[in-house]
């Protein structure tokens, strides 16, 4: 299977009456520099089903990290988070630190990239992967080493691995024993931040694979955070886009990254064809310009001095998220909107 093929995250749709495992609400992340205040996340609003995969697209520098981040309130101390986090109906912003600590490995755990280098080098692979199964679940010390073996055998290396110590292991290697780390506990929620972008494309495939039989299988909520549009819209069901701080489109994954609302959306998936798609063909190539910088945001939609399609009022008129059908909304004048959706989150 290749990276952009799909999973089987992508097809199956959870049940619409379950409580959103996810349930983010008017989240604003400022960070406070040198340079003033930095407003990295502005209004977001986002949830995601037990067994649902939701993708999170954008160039470096729109927020996807302190999104990820903030969920499992790991911004640097200092960081100004407002709005709502609810995990599992708790209330994540409010929780104390040993309720925290808890979630964070058995109710939702996180990989980024380069989050490899967060291995202890002088502990074997396999103590490390033990650790919190240990430490959070009633189990016996060859009950969690043969949890160790099945995990490493799910992100696909030998088990003798768990003997291994971290520099023994390559880059790609180390990934997904920090992937293998992530599932140990079994987590409800799992945030993937590019977690499998440095992999080589086979090992990458395997994993998604395996990040999608989750899903399946086990109701795992997914939210994977990349800037490849094309991987995302073969392993999540439904895809985010963010720009500038902001969701500027959110729909269904195939749509949004074939059929895109949002100029951004649009030059965002042309950066990214997938293979063989004739509705690629033809489409603009590239983006010119750099995105804003967060501190000096234009006026109106922050899109404006690089989009494609521009309108005179873009630059003076603030566009929150329209509806556009029942399942997408997008953050764009030209979309013909169908409801008030600033607070929609199909
Ligand atoms: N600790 C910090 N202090 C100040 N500014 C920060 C900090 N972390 C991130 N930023 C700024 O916040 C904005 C959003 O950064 P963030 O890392 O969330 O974006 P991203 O979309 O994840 O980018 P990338 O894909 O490069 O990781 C950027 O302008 C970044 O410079």
């Amino acid at each position: 299977m290749s990276p952009t093929s799909p999973s089987p995250a992508s097809p199956a749709a959870p049940s619409p009456t379950s409580a959103p495992l996810l349930d983010v609400r008017d989240l604003a992340i400022t960070y406070h520099g040198a340079r003033g205040d930095i407003p990295a996340v502005r209004g977001v609003n986002l949830t995601l089903q037990p067994g649902d995969t939701l993708g999170i697209a954008g160039e470096s520098g729109c927020g996807k990290s302190s999104l990820a981040l903030a969920l499992l309130r790991l911004l640097p101390a200092g960081t100004t988070v407002e709005g709502q986090i609810r995990i599992d109906d708790e209330d994540v912003l409010d929780m104390s630190w040993g309720r925290l600590r808890a979630l964070r490995w058995a109710g939702a755990s996180i990989v980024f990239q380069g989050a490899m280098h967060a291995l202890n080098p002088v502990h074997r692979i396999g103590r490390q992967i033990a650790e919190p199964i240990l430490l959070h679940e009633k189990v016996s010390e060859a009950e969690a080493n043969q949890r160790v073996d099945e995990l490493l055998t799910q992100v696909g290396l030998p088990t003798w691995r768990a003997r291994s110590y971290p520099h023994e292991l390559s880059g790609g290697q180390r990934q997904r024993i920090m992937i293998a780390m992530a599932l140990a506990c079994s987590p409800r929620l799992i945030i993937a931040d590019e977690a499998t972008t440095a992999l080589d494309v086979m090992i990458q495939a395997q994993v998604l694979e395996l990040l999608g039989t989750l899903v399946a299988e086990r109701g795992i909520a997914l939210l994977m955070i990349s800037h490849d549009l094309s991987v995302l819209s073969a392993n999540c069901r439904r895809l985010a886009v963010m720009y500038a701080g902001q969701v500027v489109e959110l729909g269904p994954a195939g749509k949004v990254f074939t059929d895109p609302l949002h100029p951004y959306s649009g030059a965002l998936a042309s950066a990214f064809p997938s293979v063989g798609d004739p509705a690629a063909r033809g489409r603009p190539r590239g983006l010119g310009g750099d995105p804003p910088d967060p501190a000096a945001l234009p006026s109106g939609c922050p899109f404006h001095p690089r989009c494609p399609v521009v309108l005179p009022e873009c630059a003076s008129t603030p566009v929150p998220l329209r509806a556009a059908g029942p399942d997408r909304v997008a953050a764009c004048l030209r979309v013909e909107s169908t409801a008030d959706a600033t607070r929609s989150t199909p």
